[in-house]
């Protein structure tokens, strides 16, 4: 039998059964499904990630929908138990959802939710920060301050890279990379270069004009250029962010060959998905080059990283915090509890995932669709009953 789960529940008397296997920010999103008839229950083990068994015993045998995390691993079990719980939705508390095995979602009815758009500048912002504490060595400096070390100003003394005039390039140009380059190029007059599988028409013309407008005040202006091959960029970038979804295109994207055309002096940023790196190359990179820099958010195997890469003095290495604002997370969870609510309550889906303000007003009703359903044309309008209420995720 399986072993009891501690959860904490609120609204006990509503009709519909939803499942928060974590604690989430906020109380927004709590009132948002107990005032619409949902028996919320947050399970509250004080395990960090929660097994496939521990999740099956929270969904027990019936649950209408559950709201997980990106450390789940959500496949054909966990989908396929949902199901025969009478359960239609999922939504990962995150934008990526590499962790969902989507086909399963599908081959089960279940939706699936993700959060985008209201961690697109936090993620960046933290993406900038680990570009300048990596280029500015911040934290060795800080490191040597706290030792005692410092005996007084001198000309070497940690040195690292100026920006302004640089080169930046983002692989991966969707929300968060083209937040990060418009970032690095307003705040330090970077020039772009990018690569991605679309292109990136709005960021283009965001260079554009804010060249014109510096060569408008007499400065050099900035420019920017798709390029060909990702080769290119890391040939050329002086700062490179990778900012990908992880799946079969981008996993070890940055390998032994590709760190080796990288310059020497180089920044490398990740706070997309720890596998998009081969740590165990980049912490060989690292040992033979100790001038390139790296900033990372994410691992390869997250919580731990490869060995080596902790004493790495060239590396500047934080717990995927890149969406940690207090803003972000508590709009997260609200996102996440609208697209299961929207389920349940049979709305459509919400006609521009990019554009969830509406729903993170805090003074408002949120529209009646989900938020973000990755899966809504798979599952097709059988599932997804519009009833006539797709206009109204549209007009709103
Ligand atoms: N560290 C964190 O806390 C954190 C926070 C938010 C998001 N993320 C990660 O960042 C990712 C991106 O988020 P987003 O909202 O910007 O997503 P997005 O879909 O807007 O952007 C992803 C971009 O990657 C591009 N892409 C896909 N395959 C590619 C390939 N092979 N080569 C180059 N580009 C490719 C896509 O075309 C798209 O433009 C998420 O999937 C998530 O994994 C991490
Ligand atoms: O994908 C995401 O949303 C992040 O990794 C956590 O914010």
């Amino acid at each position: 039998m399986a072993k009891p789960i501690s959860i904490e529940v609120w609204n006990p008397s509503g009709k519909y059964r939803v499942v928060s296997t974590k604690s989430m920010p906020g109380t927004r999103w709590i009132r948002l499904l107990t005032d619409n008839d949902c028996r919320l229950e947050i399970c509250t083990e004080a395990k960090t990630i929660l097994s496939v068994d521990d999740i099956l015993a929270l969904i027990g045998d019936r649950c209408d929908a559950v709201i997980g995390q990106l450390t789940e691993d959500w496949g054909e079990v966990l989908f396929s138990a949902l199901k025969r719980a009478g359960g239609t939705a999922f939504s990962n508390m995150a934008v990526g959802y590499n962790n969902v095995d989507v086909e399963a979602a599908n081959r089960n009815g279940i939706a699936v939710g993700n959060t985008p758009g209201v961690l697109t500048e936090t993620t960046a912002e933290l993406a900038a920060s680990l570009t300048l504490a990596a280029a500015r060595r911040i934290v060795e400096a800080d490191q040597f301050m706290r030792a005692g070390l410092y005996e007084g100003w001198l000309p070497h003394l940690f040195v690292g890279n100026l920006l302004k005039g640089q080169t930046v390039g983002v692989i991966g140009a969707g929300r968060i990379g083209s937040a990060y380059a418009r970032m690095m190029i307003e705040g330090f007059k970077m020039n772009l270069i990018y690569y991605d599988l679309y292109q990136a028409t709005r960021l283009e013309k965001f260079v554009t004009a804010y060249g014109q407008f510096l060569k408008a005040n007499g400065e050099q202006p900035v420019t920017w250029k798709r390029a060909a091959t990702m080769e290119d960029v890391l040939r050329e970038a002086d700062v490179i962010s990778l900012h990908p979804v992880l799946d079969k295109t981008t996993y070890h994207l940055i390998n032994p060959e590709r760190l080796a055309i990288m310059k020497k002096e180089a920044v490398l940023v990740n706070a997309s998905r720890g596998p998009v790196i081969d740590e165990v190359a980049l912490v060989e990179h690292l040992k033979a080059n100790p001038m390139f820099r790296v900033g990372l958010d994410v691992f390869e195997d997250e919580p731990y990283m490869k060995p080596g890469l902790a004493d790495m003095k060239n590396a500047v290495v934080v717990p995927h915090i890149a969406s940690a604002s207090k803003w972000t997370r508590e709009g997260m969870a609200t996102l996440a509890a609208l697209n299961v609510l929207g389920k349940i309550k049979g709305y459509p889906v919400w006609g521009n995932p990019n554009q969830v303000e509406p729903f993170l007003n805090e003074s408002a009703t949120p529209p009646p669709a989900c938020p973000s359903i990755v899966n809504a044309k798979q599952l097709g309008p059988a599932i997804f009953k519009a009833l006539g209420a797709n206009d109204v995720a549209t007009a709103y």
